[in-house]
């Protein structure tokens, strides 16, 4: 179905219900009351008569039990009892009588002003408002209709499957109901009525059997006034058993009275205990609407805790070469183990208002770029400016190098932000210069103090290590002739002693003394060669004050200046998040756009010097096939090895290939929804921020969508984040 089509449907369903929501509920609620009616009835009633009573012996009978003539209605019983509804001065009440002894047996008390109440207030909300009441049913039939659009059911336990299961399994009955309900509204289906004047004065029993006596009626079985001048009553006579409306204007034979319509709206269709489906479909109808507009406010309400629902202390990261989260996962280790309850999350995978629902929030971010807010940070921190937090409590660790010109500048401005928002700061601001370590144990003791804990033993962050490394090989990837491509490097480093890390990792490169430091990702594996390491390296340029051209200064040291046998002072740091799975047989699902190719050449050469190893499908999407298709020929031999198990390309400027990485995951969806749902596969994406950052997160939960699974954007967005945040989605973005 065209996604426009299923918003569309999806605002229907949700809004409607929303809109109606105390409307529903009464006629809901109503509906089920009236169900019981029926058997309740039945239930204080002896069997219905078989036999119907003469009429001249009705006769007699009602002059002498009911002289003044108060009888709305009358049905037979078996064993000779008769059950009238008498009125006086706006009172009604049941009587059974002896027909034999014409003698009270008593009142017959079935609630029957109680549901005549239940069922004013169904049909006209009590305030002769019908036609509000046959609006909301066709809101309601399009409700119902717009559901099944919009998610399969499946078998699985949770609020949203149930809703959609029990949604499907009783949408027949619903839809009956409530159609059969707007029918009778509307007069379609019931008896075809002779012209009934509802302002005549009241047409009292006696002169009805009066004018029953002029036809060839012979016996009754039961008579009910349905409007102050009119009855309905069901006779036996030489043309047969007949259902009559007599009027003060006369008799006319109809159709079997209340009709086939009002008979399924009421599920008395096979006696009155058939009626008790009604009852299934309003507690189906209440079930739907409480589990809707609960699912609805929860989403609403951002309520997006999950793990240890009763945490009281959130740890929220926000880290670009993954420092700040391995501090985050430390420091949430070390507060368990003194008893804390925690739960840990990266800024992306929250909204701002779930920082309310916990005792303390404790933040660690870091600044990357030129005084920027790490990716995982950026759409918490604009959507702060819209929040209001007048729960949250917050205590925030910076990290960050003062070699830089905007030292913790992301830091401040997530602090400010949050103090704008109305969040309240409970320790000052720790900010971390260079290596953290020093200043993170101080903080951890501070926040272990405020919360009341003694935090348990932590493990040494790993330093950055210094390294001396020789350029031995540099080779251009792109294609110097085609001006559509980028300047792109693959460089080969020695080291005089083995190196210890794993691909994915970070060597930092200082262009010169005081020079802030680049990272570039590591794109080899110690396995093949443990002297070595490989990047790929893209030059970058800027333009300066005078509008100049400028190249970036790492990336031309690295791709131009180093001369081959040249040393060069760098440091690694280790980027956990970027590693690939310590289990060797966990699938995974590389996603690069252009220089992001880096690391995962790095990854699939581990897997490749591994025996036992899972499967790798690679999506690289870039400009040109014939001009950046980055490490083509080692990619197609892995290929061909069987170490790379899919590789999809897209190359955004060939006619033949075109598209982006996002356009190859929505080809693949099938397959790499079942990937991560039923593989347990990872996601590694690395790439420019408008490429990863937001294109591939949208793209993922488009696939999820498509995929039903689930349905609605915001559970698969809620999907993605979830994947995020317990790190089955890594990004890497690259400026
Ligand atoms: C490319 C790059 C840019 C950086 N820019 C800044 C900056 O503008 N201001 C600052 O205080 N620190 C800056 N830093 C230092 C980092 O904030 C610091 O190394 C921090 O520990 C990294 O944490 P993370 O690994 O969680 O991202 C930068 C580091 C790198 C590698």
């Amino acid at each position: 179905m065209p996604a426009r089509l299923r918003r569309l449907l999806l605002c229907l369903h949700r809004w409607i219900t929303l809109a109606l929501a105390p409307l529903f509920l009464v006629i809901i609620l109503s509906g089920g009351l009236l169900a019981l009616e029926p058997v309740v009835r039945d239930l204080a009633a002896s069997p219905g008569a078989e036999e119907p009573i003469p009429l001249a012996e009705l006769q007699r009978f009602l002059a002498e039990v009911d002289p003044q003539q108060r009888t709305r209605a009358l049905t037979l019983e078996q064993g000779g009892t008769a059950v009238l509804e008498l009125s006086r001065a706006g009172e009604r009440w049941h009587e059974a009588f002896d027909l034999e002894q014409r003698t009270s047996l008593g009142e017959r008390a079935y609630g029957g002003a109680f549901f005549q109440t239940v069922r004013h207030l169904h049909k006209d909300l009590m305030l002769d408002l019908a036609v509000v009441v046959e609006v909301a049913s066709y809101a309601l039939i399009l409700v119902l209709i717009a559901g099944p659009w919009l998610a399969w059911p499946r078998l699985r336990h949770s609020l949203t499957q149930w809703h959609t299961l029990i949604g499907w399994l009783t949408l027949p009955l619903l839809l009956l109901v409530s159609i059969t309900g707007v029918l009778m509204a509307l007069e379609l289906g019931t008896p075809r009525l002779p012209p009934v004047d509802r302002d005549a004065g009241r047409l009292a029993v006696g002169p009805v059997l009066q004018q029953l006596e002029a036809t060839e009626t012979t016996h009754v079985y039961r008579m009910e006034r349905f409007e102050r001048a009119a009855w309905t009553v069901e006779v036996d006579g030489t043309a047969g058993h007949r259902q009559l409306i007599v009027t003060a204007e006369g008799i006319t034979p109809v159709d079997a009275y209340p009709g086939w319509v009002a008979e399924l709206h009421q599920g008395t269709w096979a006696g009155p205990w058939s009626g008790l489906i009604n009852l299934l479909a309003a507690l189906a109808l209440l079930f739907l609407f409480i589990s809707g507009v609960w699912l609805w406010a929860r989403r609403w309400l951002g309520g997006r805790r999950r793990g240890d629902a009763d945490a009281d202390l959130l740890i929220a990261y926000a880290s670009q070469t993954g420092t700040a989260a391995q501090l985050a996962a430390e420091t949430a280790r070390a507060l368990r183990s003194g008893g804390a309850r925690i739960e840990e999350a990266a800024l992306s995978a929250l909204e701002p208002k779930a920082l309310d629902g916990y005792r303390y929030t404790l933040l660690i971010v870091s600044t990357c770029g030129d005084g920027d807010m790490p990716d995982t940070g950026r759409t918490f921190l604009a959507a702060l400016e819209s929040s209001s937090l007048n729960r949250t409590r917050f205590a925030l660790l910076a990290l960050g190098d003062s070699s830089y010109r905007h030292f913790c500048a992301a830091g401040e401005s997530l602090r400010t932000s949050l103090r704008r928002a109305g969040a309240e700061e409970v320790l000052p601001m720790a900010r971390a210069d260079g290596a953290p370590e020093a200043t993170w144990q101080l903080w951890l003791g501070e926040v272990a103090e405020l919360v009341g804990v003694q935090p348990g033993q932590t493990k040494p962050i790993p330093a950055d290590q210094p390294l001396q490394l020789t350029l031995r090989r540099r080779e251009q990837l792109n294609d110097p002739n085609d001006p559509i491509t980028q300047e792109v490097w693959g460089l080969t480093l020695e080291s005089d002693t083995p190196l210890t890390y794993r691909p994915g990792d970070l060597l930092l490169v200082r262009p010169g003394e005081g020079e802030p430091a680049r990272p570039y990702s590591i794109g080899s594996t110690p396995l093949d060669a443990p002297h070595r390491l490989e990047l790929t390296v893209a030059v970058t340029s800027r333009t300066d004050a005078r509008g100049k051209n400028r190249p970036g200064k790492a990336s031309s040291l690295l791709a131009q200046r180093l001369q081959l046998g040249e040393t060069i002072a760098t440091s690694l740091r280790t980027h956990r998040h970027m590693h690939p799975p310590d289990d060797p047989q966990q699938p995974i699902i590389l996603i690069a756009a252009g220089c992001g190719i880096a690391p995962f050449i790095g990854f699939v050469a581990e897997r490749a010097a591994q025996s036992q190893r899972g499967p790798v499908w690679l999506i690289f999407g870039n400009r040109r096939r014939h001009g950046d298709f980055f490490h083509a020929e080692r990619l197609q031999r892995w290929q061909a090895q069987g170490v790379l198990t899919r590789l999809d390309l897209a190359f955004s400027r060939d006619p033949e290939d075109g598209g982006y990485v996002q356009d190859r995951i929505a080809d693949a969806r099938a397959m790499l929804v079942d990937w991560m749902l039923h593989r347990n596969a990872r996601i590694y994406a690395c790439g420019r921020r408008s490429t990863i950052g937001t294109a591939v997160p949208t793209a993922l939960t488009e696939a999820l969508r498509q995929c039903g699974a689930p349905a609605y954007r915001d559970q698969a967005e809620a999907v993605v984040r979830g994947w995020q945040s317990d790190g089955r989605l890594r990004l890497d973005v690259i400026d």
